[in-house]
């Protein structure tokens, strides 16, 4: 039993930081993103009755250790819900995510897991059902089960059954894009898991942040609707800001920054006050993606590979959510 499925990596504009739960990846707030058409992974799973274990291979390379781990416990869980407990698969995925984007790759790859895992095995799931299942991969990933605009809501209830993504506008509701800003940063990288749970546990900076947040969704969906663009940057701008805030406050403190990030956030800051409407957004690295119109396209793609330290610059336009080739 085969299934292929294409999905595509988001940028969060509003941030999901912190969980409540760890087992089933439950947030501590809900989030807001905008799926790209230029980052995706593309998988293949096939159910084999003679396979005895999961085989997973990501560019052609077979994977081992925690990566594969991760796939074969979230396999399980398809497994379960298929009760289908000894059907074992081999797992095939292309990631046209470049690592070094700072894109978090497991967004688009776990969202082509899932879709493509629930189908093989003969699951009809929902787009709310598929995007409850790729949450418990990685949190992010759940929001690109939809195209454009998506929210991640928090829900309430302990088992996870209202936490889900459901989609706010489609990808051809406005024209925003997205610059990659790769910077020449070799760092060791908190991890985006590690990072939430050091913030939630010691954070002083943590309930400001969650409180913000409810008013931060309600302006921004706002903003959405009317193509506001300054409106959303703005917030998108600031919200970023804020949860970078709470790693400072930290303990040990920590930072995602590099020099070269805050050289590229000054640069778009710099762009707006020369008249050309930028907004930066950084996620759990030191890479920056830069919001813009497309009539900037040339001005602010220019500016951004002119500063030193940028090794790349990829631009994308908004994206489509899951298809199955
Ligand atoms: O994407 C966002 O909302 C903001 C972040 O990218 C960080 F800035 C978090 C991504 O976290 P993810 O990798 O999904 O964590 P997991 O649930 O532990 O797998």
């Amino acid at each position: 039993m085969k299934a292929t499925a294409k999905a595509h990596t988001n940028i969060a504009l509003i941030k999901y930081w912190g969980k409540r739960d760890e087992s089933i990846i439950l947030p501590t707030n809900s989030s807001l993103s905008l799926t790209l058409d230029g980052f995706y992974t593309t998988t293949t799973v096939d159910f084999q009755e003679e396979l005895s274990k999961d085989i997973f291979t990501l560019n052609d390379e077979p994977v081992t250790g925690t990566a594969f781990n991760r796939v074969s416990a979230f396999l399980d869980l398809i497994r379960r819900s298929a009760g289908k407990d000894k059907l074992f698969a081999n797992v095939q995925s292309i990631n046209e995510v470049p690592t070094a984007a700072g894109f978090a790759s497991s967004a688009s790859g776990f969202a082509a897991l899932a879709a493509a895992g629930a189908k093989a095995i003969g699951l009809e799931l929902s787009d709310q059902e598929l995007s409850r299942l790729t949450r418990q991969g990685s949190g992010s990933a759940c929001r690109s089960i939809y195209g454009g605009f998506a929210e991640w809501e928090m829900g309430e209830k302990p088992d996870g059954s209202d936490s889900y993504a459901v989609p706010i506008a489609p990808a051809d509701h406005w024209d925003v894009r997205v610059a990659a800003v790769i910077l020449n940063a070799t760092m060791k990288k908190v991890s985006s898991r590690e990072g939430m749970k050091r913030t939630v546990d010691t954070s002083a900076f943590y309930s400001g942040w969650l409180d913000s947040i409810p008013q931060d969704l309600q302006q921004i969906k706002e903003g959405i609707s009317g193509c506001d663009f300054e409106k959303v940057g703005q917030i998108a701008e600031a919200n970023c800001l804020r949860m970078h805030a709470t790693t400072l406050g930290a303990y040990p403190p920590f930072t995602y920054w590099l020099d070269t990030t805050m050289t590229v956030m000054q640069a778009v800051q710099a762009m707006r006050a020369e008249g050309i409407p930028a907004y930066f957004t950084i996620d759990a690295g030191p890479n920056v993606k830069v919001l813009y119109l497309p009539e900037n396209e040339k001005t602010v793609e220019k500016t951004l590979r002119n500063i030193p330290g940028v090794t790349d610059v990829r631009l994308s336009k908004s994206g489509q959510g899951v298809t199955y080739l």
